[in-house]
């Protein structure tokens, strides 16, 4: 059986020897290419044909048959409804899409059409990884965005991109622009769940390896991405006349949001979620830093995957789950603006050296729903009691928090901000949840109980018909008991009986002979019991039936008034709920420089980068647990005072050797990482720090093979090392350990010096460079910016200690074969591998080295824009005009036109 077959919607003549719900099947399943269908058939959704296989494949679950199909077995599988969250998480886990259909009709109302109707079902929401809102299908600690990246190709034949951004699970709603070579980096900063492209984009070669890195990506037809439809829908989706008042965005950036919201539209199936308006992200306004540096890093994740071990793991001390999404944000986005983290830092100060105010805080966070996503369930409809009632909870607990906090003297402006914030949640809609809601909730409001008695008459009289008549029931029993003398007689209940009186089998004949077989009719006999009715149990139940069904509708219609209410306050519980996720990241970041002994960065507009006393926070902690001191060590990349005679005030390079295991890396990275907190507004693991704001963070540290995209280790270096070259300006923090090594010794040592040479002249950017080619610390003596740090050791009877402190100098060797032996090598392979090694030194490489670096070509170093040539001159005029063209902006009959006058401009031959 082929899907081609399955799906086909072609007039196929044995299609009218379908089955009708086969039919019914396969046209939705047509409407929905590419997702998987969710058939509902009673209490479970169906799978079908090659559905049936990917899912029970992926799920484990068991593949059967129904019917057949143009002569074949149906393949089948199925998820009971109850469950059937766990599985739609494992499928979109799998990178999977599901179309869920639900009947929308009583199956008793298609019966009333003829015995061959089919039930009318419809397919009511689309299941996508970037659009979940279920708590169950969401990390509560991650956010889950839709991302739409749209292309502009610039007439100077540049692309130009924008993206837009949307989490509904909390309403975040960002538009952005960025230039192809920085779209891996903003991509990997965002880190979307789902990124949706136009066919266009999705099928073009030069997007196609970064586009496969990404976890999930959804072609649209075009007219999802069409530029001129692009604000109609977006002001249709707001219900605005015109985009002005809530959002300023470029053109392209319309185009990237109005994709986003279609896509909304169309996977919700008519249910909109509230978002807040589109908020623009300047460029430049946050720290760039590539996918490669991200990863090396390891900011959210090891390099194996995991989030333990990470430096979000290590600094993470949030109380809620907003707040730690939160954290987690800022962390890929560090800023660059001075005064915007001035504000976060001062947050960060108040609260560290407030201890009480920090603890009372903390204490009243842990209290606080993430009012967030219940807000946004409830809109979708998807909501259920303990939705309203984290509402009422956050709410109770901004005034706590409102409460401690008018305690703090002079509030700093980022508290006070959110202070502002936490008063505007409708009180009244709390004290209105606090009287409607039960104390104990059911998960689900189609369970019902929710509403406290007392709140509602009419629940109230519905409630006490349905339970007095279970009263009545109970005394029913007693009294048949008596009648029958049968003490052990019992009144039952099923979904499939209804209510029955039932008996142990030796009991039943009694009540099936008369009199009693006038009162109790027969209905179902088990192997231990027999089953019977009365008719006066068929009355009762019916009126249970009634007053139950009543009662229930009564609390859905309250559940759908406090909904409401609550909907029409969303923007101030958002606002509520974002003010509470600050205050915990502020608080968090507080308690971590307090148990930690981090200071407060220093931050400025210079070009400065001077540590005092630094250590890495993820090393340190885990030596912590083992009892061991990390040894802090100083790092200065500041100009050099007074600027060097003819050189523009540029950073340093510190080159660092030292031996194996010595510890070059950590201090390479903690550097890296220092920097990074800074600007994230966190206190650093330093007793002094000053940075001079850091524009983009570039790290190639120990890259591994990446053979899925067929490259070779070295190969890897060589790209990295080649972005980093290319695009480090002076605003940079470049850090790079052991370039070269991945290739034959000269090889490595020729690369990493031109490197090294580039990095002084070219990119003058402030940089860390570790290395074991010894031969290189001759560079400091014609590179004036250049300075020798090494990593000390002792030797002590043939044995080498590590000491891990950072020092001027070189390293003198490598200790690589102490090392070796530390790591178990046979003795007789370090014997080895000692006489080669004292053969090789007395072959002096050092003599090469010396001969290189005086005939250094300082000033030969080729310029960045040395390849490029000027146009020539009869062509300069093309090019002008060819500039200032901006066809986004054009008709086509302004495009013709433009056309004609270039050609015209052509020299003639
Ligand atoms: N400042 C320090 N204080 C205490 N321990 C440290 C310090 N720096 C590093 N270490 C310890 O030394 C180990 C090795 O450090 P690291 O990997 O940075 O060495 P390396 O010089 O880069 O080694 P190689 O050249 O072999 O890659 C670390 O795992 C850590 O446990």
């Amino acid at each position: 059986m082929t899907t081609q077959r399955a799906v086909s919607t072609s007039p196929d003549p044995a299609f009218a020897r379908v089955t009708p719900m086969m039919e019914q099947y396969l046209e939705i399943k047509a409407a929905n290419p590419g997702l998987l269908l969710f058939y509902r058939m009673g209490d479970f959704y169906e799978l079908f044909f090659e559905d049936a296989e990917i899912a029970s494949r992926a799920l484990g679950i068991t593949l059967t048959k129904r019917g057949k199909h143009q002569g074949e077995d149906i393949p089948m599988c199925g998820v009971p409804v109850e469950r059937s969250d766990d599985y739609l998480h494992r499928l979109i886990a799998a990178g999977h899409r599901v179309a869920v259909c639900e009947q929308t009709e009583d199956p008793s109302a298609a019966r009333k059409r003829g015995n061959k109707s089919v039930v009318r079902r419809d397919v009511v929401r689309l299941v996508t990884p970037g659009t979940l809102t279920e708590d169950t299908l969401l990390d509560a600690h991650a956010n889950n965005y839709l991302l739409a990246l749209a292309r502009a190709r610039e007439s100077s034949g540049v692309d130009r991109f924008a993206l837009a951004w949307i989490d509904i699970s909390t309403a975040e709603f960002m538009v952005t622009e960025c230039v192809a070579n920085e779209l891996a980096a903003t991509l990997a900063r965002i880190n979307p769940n789902e990124v949706i492209v136009s066919d266009t984009l999705h099928g073009d070669p030069d997007l196609g390896a970064l586009l496969r890195e990404l976890p999930s990506v959804t072609p649209l037809p075009r007219d999802a991405f069409d530029g001129a439809t692009a604000e109609r829908r977006l002001c249709d989706y707001f219900a605005v006349a015109t985009m002005d008042g809530l959002s300023v965005m470029s053109r392209l950036e319309a185009t990237a949001a109005a994709a986003a919201v279609t896509y909304i539209d169309r996977t919700q199936i008519g249910q909109r979620p509230p978002l807040s308006p589109p908020s623009r992200e300047a460029s430049g306004s946050t720290m760039a830093i590539d996918p490669a540096t991200r990863a090396n890093l390891e900011l959210t994740r090891t390099l194996a995957g995991e989030r333990r071990g990470s430096l979000l793991d290590a600094i993470d001390r949030t109380m809620t789950a907003a707040g730690s999404r939160l954290l987690a944000q800022r962390l890929a986005a560090p800023l660059t603006d001075t005064a915007a983290i001035t504000r976060r830092l001062d947050a960060v100060a108040a609260l560290a050296s407030d201890s009480a105010a920090r603890d009372d805080v903390r204490a009243i966070l842990r209290t606080a729903p993430d009012m967030s996503r219940a807000l946004a369930r409830l809109s979708l409809g998807r909501g259920g009691p303990r939705d309203l009632a984290g509402l009422r909870y956050g709410i109770m607990a901004a005034d706590q928090a409102l409460a401690r906090l008018a305690e703090l003297s002079d509030p700093p402006e980022g508290i006070a901000a959110a202070m502002q914030a936490l008063r505007q949640p409708s009180r009244e809609l709390a004290h209105e949840l606090g009287n409607a809601l039960s104390d104990n909730l059911p998960l689900m409001k189609r369970d019902g109980g929710f509403v406290r008695d007392g709140y509602d008459t009419a629940l109230d009289e519905a409630r006490k018909l349905r339970d007095d008549s279970r009263l009545v029931v109970a005394a029913m029993q007693a009294r048949y008991a008596e009648e029958t003398s049968v003490k052990t007689l019992k009144i039952r209940h099923n979904n499939v009986l209804g209510y029955f009186v039932e008996v142990t089998a030796q009991h039943a004949d009694r009540l099936m002979s008369a009199p009693l077989n006038a009162t109790f009719i027969h209905r179902q006999t088990l192997a231990g019991q027999v089953r019977f009715t009365t008719s006066e149990l068929g009355e009762i139940e019916a009126r249970i039936a009634n007053a139950g069904e009543r009662a229930l509708g009564l609390e859905l219609d309250i559940f759908d008034r406090l909904a409401a209410m609550a909907i029409r306050n969303g923007d101030e519980i958002r606002n509520a709920a974002h003010a509470f996720a600050q205050l915990d990241v502020a608080a968090s970041l507080a308690k971590l420089a307090i148990d930690e002994n981090y200071t407060r960065p220093d931050i400025d507009a210079s070009l400065s980068f001077a540590i005092e006393g630094g250590r890495h926070p993820v090393v340190e902690q885990a030596l912590k647990r083992t009892g061991q001191p990390f040894i802090a060590n100083a790092c200065d990349l500041s100009p050099p005072p007074p600027p060097v005679e003819g050189s523009e005030e540029s950073g340093q390079i510190w080159l660092l050797t030292g031996p194996n295991m010595a510890g070059k890396s950590t201090f390479l990275r903690q550097n890296a990482l220092i920097a990074l907190m800074a600007q994230v507004g966190s206190f650093v693991p330093a007793s002094r720090a000053r940075i001079g704001i850091i524009d983009r963070l570039f790290s190639r540290v120990g890259a591994a093979d990446d053979l899925a995209r067929g490259r070779s280790t070295f190969m890897v270096e060589m790209v990295e090392t080649a972005v980093i070259l290319n695009q480090a300006s002076e605003r940079a923090l470049v850090i790079l350990d052991e370039i070269g090594r991945g290739t034959a010794t000269f090889d490595g040592l020729s690369i990493a010096w031109a490197t090294i040479e580039h990095l002084h002249e070219n990119n003058r950017c402030r940089a860390l460079f570790a290395t074991h080619y010894h031969e290189l610390t001759a560079l400091s003596a014609k590179l004036p910016r250049l300075f020798n740090a090494t990593v000390r050791v002792k030797e002590w009877h043939g044995e080498v200690v590590f000491l891990h402190e950072v020092l001027p100098g070189a390293a003198d060797r490598s200790y690589g074969i102490q090392v070796a032996r530390l790591a178990g090598l046979p003795p007789s392979v370090i014997a080895r591998a000692k006489s080669v090694l004292a053969k090789l030194e007395a072959q002096d490489r050092g003599s090469t080295v010396r001969a290189l670096v005086d005939d250094l070509p300082l000033f030969a170093v080729p310029s960045r824009d040395a390849g490029e040539s000027a146009p020539r001159g009869e062509t300069a005029p093309l090019i002008e005009a060819l500039k200032s063209l901006h066809p986004d902006e054009m008709s086509p009959r302004e495009a013709l036109d433009a056309l004609y006058a270039l050609k015209a401009k052509l020299p003639k031959q």
